[in-house]
């Protein structure tokens, strides 16, 4: 559907875009991840032809779009202020684009409905738009953006001024409404959990470039750096050196994964690999602070001579801060990172 090909985007002397190689699958979905400034929005903007290349190719179903202007790419576009029309009804709104295509009033009637029906606002159509809530006007930005039935639908940080709980419905939503259209869908967010919950596929944008591409599952268990494995969250990552199944590290051996890479590496040690048990047994560590997280708490440990290092336990084992405890580590949840990566 989608192929870029050596995309790139100067402004200046910098690299908004640097190469990029990409390709969405029809009916895919695909999330950019990636901090600010990454150049997700760039990439976004120049498949929908708002951004001229200064190098490389963008195709759709093939064809090459050098000098195809945006509303012939046949893509539908919603952005995070998703700026409906406020003198419009959520019908106009919804038809928005449907008039522009010359679709006639009858057909325009319906099609309004069924989709509105398929964001979940059945009925909607005669409302005005400024008395519906922020979840509600990002349903109706949603059936807007479906309503011409683009070949691809590029959304840009679609859920990002509204709250967390809607958000992690809504994501569940579009989800299901992608999967029983067929779209196929290239969205950009900064907002991991949006990523991993909404994609077929993550990709990973670092300075203009792809970073890593992959499952959510994936990228997730195997960050391919220390840059993802960070921008993921993950805070245990130190050098290390792997000879045979152990990894010497500063916090002393740390089993990894059968067939590891061997010699120096970077090493990413998840949370749920370390367990904490009596002071007696393990790398003796007290215990600095505790963070709740729903079904689990994350736990700070401070190892005497030796960088911190999150664990993560169950509600009813969090020990005390302030305990002496020991760490022991697991083989199955450590990582090798590539090495020479910065990050
Ligand atoms: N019109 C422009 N003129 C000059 N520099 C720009 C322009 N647009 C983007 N940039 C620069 O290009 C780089 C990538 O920007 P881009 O907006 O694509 O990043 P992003 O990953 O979408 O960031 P954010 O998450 O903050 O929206 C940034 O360094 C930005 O400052």
């Amino acid at each position: 559907m989608l192929v870029l090909e050596g995309a790139t985007v100067r402004f200046g002397r910098r690299a908004a875009l640097d190469a990029v190689d990409l390709e969405v699958a029809d009916h895919e979905l695909v999330c950019v991840l990636g901090p600010s400034g990454s150049g997700k929005s760039t990439l976004l903007r120049a498949v929908a032809g708002l951004q001229p290349l200064d190098g490389g190719r963008v195709l759709l179903g093939g064809a090459d779009q050098a000098g195809v202007p945006v509303h012939r790419r046949g893509v539908g576009l919603m952005f995070q202020d998703h700026q409906l029309f406020p003198q419009r009804d959520v019908g106009g709104n919804v038809a928005f684009g449907l008039r522009m295509h010359g679709v006639p009033k009858g057909e325009r009637r319906l099609r309004v409905e069924e989709l509105l029906e398929l964001v979940g606002l059945p009925g909607a159509a005669r409302r005005a738009v400024g008395e519906l809530s922020g979840g509600e006007q990002q349903r109706v930005a949603l059936a807007r953006a479906l309503a011409p039935r683009p070949r691809l639908l590029m959304l840009d940080e679609p859920l990002g001024q509204l709250d967390r709980t809607l958000r992690e419905r809504l994501v569940v939503e579009l989800r299901a409404v992608f999967r029983r259209l067929g779209t196929t869908v290239l969205a950009v967010t900064h907002d991991q959990g949006e990523a991993f919950a909404l994609a077929d596929r993550v990709v990973v944008m670092r300075d203009g470039r792809v970073a890593q591409s992959g499952t959510p599952r994936d990228v997730w268990q195997r960050p391919a750096s220390e840059f993802v494995a960070r921008f993921l969250g993950f805070a245990n990552v130190v050098p290390a050196t792997v000879t045979g199944g152990t990894a010497a590290t500063p916090w002393g051996g740390v089993p990894v994964p059968a067939g590891s890479p061997q010699g120096a590496c970077r090493l990413l040690v998840r949370p749920s690999a370390v367990r904490i048990g009596p002071s007696c047994a393990g790398l003796p560590c007290v215990v600095e602070s505790l963070t709740f997280r729903g079904h689990h708490v994350a736990v700070r440990l401070r190892p005497h001579g030796a960088p911190p290092l999150e664990a993560e336990c169950g509600v009813g084992d969090a020990p005390e801060p302030g305990a002496e405890v020991g760490a022991v580590f697991a083989a199955g949840d450590v990582v090798v990172l590539r090495p020479g990566d910065g990050g």
